[in-house]
């Protein structure tokens, strides 16, 4: 838009500026017209000089001719004979005392006065009044390009705050977006996660599974055993703290690997790449491990006098149906773990060739 205004000023000032300057400059007549009187006059001059040093020598009578055919030949000219109403009696004047000179007849010192000042007077009232209009010129046309010169100032002011009017409302019509984008994600981000622990939800969970459709995946599933018991001895903000610690301790423990979430109440999952089962064998034993090595105390488990976990595993092809059956076959295997007395893991076996042929085996 700024570039686009500017191009029109340039246009302008080519259109209509410079046009003006060269009619100035074209305007011969005023510019020339003194310069021709001046020399006019000055070759007048001389010849009245030479004819009052001595109008008989024929020497001076023919160089003053000579001078008063150049001053004819410049005096003689439209331009003076159109403005200036001294012109044609001067000239006749002139003629009269050429052919006096011509014929060699005497010219008296009075005469060469009427016939020659009244000209050089002529030409002296040429000159001046030619001045006058050469300055005039000369004031209009830098008058003209003053003002032209403050209406490209004023332009160039003008196309300049344009710019910075558009600059500042683009940059705040991109600060805006950013601002929505960054909302948007956060709010994204804030509804795919759980506010206590910080780790995904269930439709995160779900969500990456479908973002990782054909590949091998593995899925652990981990319940606290006796979190009720936890609460009831220390109270609901200290299980709270628990479940924060175990979300930091699995994540810890599967060494970034695997994405963590919780699927609600004292239950957590993990997900992660996993092509073969000694991956997911290698993962809950960690699991239990570092659980063991936390020693985290619950003072009201029956049969421990630490935090215990009841895991369930499995393996399946990302996808709905493949997860559905990983899901279901780690569930079982979780139940079976808290029904054989909880502080355990089992692995599911699950054909995992294609989603269609899951099939579910006991470890
Ligand atoms: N502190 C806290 N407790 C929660 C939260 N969500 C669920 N619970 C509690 O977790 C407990 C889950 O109890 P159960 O499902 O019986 O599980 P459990 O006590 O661990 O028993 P088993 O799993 O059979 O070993 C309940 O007492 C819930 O009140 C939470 O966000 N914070």
């Amino acid at each position: 838009m700024s570039f686009t205004l500017l191009v029109l000023l340039i246009a302008y000032q080519t259109r209509w500026v410079y046009p003006e300057i060269h009619a100035y400059f074209s305007q011969a007549g005023n510019l020339t017209g003194q310069q021709l009187a001046t020399r006019s006059r000055d070759y007048l001059q001389e010849s009245l000089d030479l004819l009052l040093l001595d109008p008989l020598d024929a020497g001076n009578r023919q160089r003053a001719h000579f001078q008063m055919e150049l001053a004819y030949s410049l005096f003689d000219i439209g331009l003076y004979r159109n403005e200036y109403s001294c012109t044609q009696p001067s000239l006749a004047a002139l003629d009269e005392l050429k052919v006096k000179l011509r014929s060699g007849e005497s010219v008296l010192v009075g005469d060469l006065r009427n016939s020659l000042l009244g000209p050089i007077r002529c030409l002296t009232e040429i000159e001046m009044h030619q001045l006058d209009r050469r300055s005039s010129v000369t004031s209009a046309f830098v008058e003209d390009t003053r003002r032209h010169q403050g209406q490209v100032l004023f332009g160039s002011v003008v196309i300049f705050a344009l710019g910075l009017v558009f600059w500042w409302m683009h940059e705040r019509h991109r600060r805006s977006a950013e601002r929505a984008t960054r909302e948007s994600l956060e709010w994204m981000t804030r509804a795919l996660s759980d506010p206590l622990t910080g780790a995904g939800n269930r439709s995160a969970l779900h969500q990456d599974v479908l973002a990782c459709e054909g590949q091998p995946m593995g899925l652990i599933l981990i319940d606290i055993d006796f979190f009720k018991q936890y609460n009831d001895s220390l109270g609901h903000p200290d299980g709270d703290k628990l479940l924060r610690n175990l979300a930091e301790l699995i994540d810890e423990t599967l060494g970034g690997q695997a994405r963590l979430y919780r699927m609600g109440g004292d239950e957590f999952a993990a997900l992660f790449d996993c092509a073969d089962d000694g991956v997911l064998t290698g993962y809950c034993e960690r699991l239990v491990a570092g659980l063991r090595e936390a020693a985290l105390h619950h003072p009201d488990h029956p049969s421990a006098a630490t935090v215990t976990l009841s895991v369930g595993a499995a393996r399946f092809i990302a996808g709905q149906a493949g997860f559905d059956a990983g899901y279901a076959a780690a569930d079982q295997a979780l139940y079976r773990v808290k029904a054989g007395g909880r502080n355990g893991w089992q692995v599911a076996q699950v054909k995992v060739v294609s989603s269609s042929d899951l099939n579910l085996e006991e470890s």
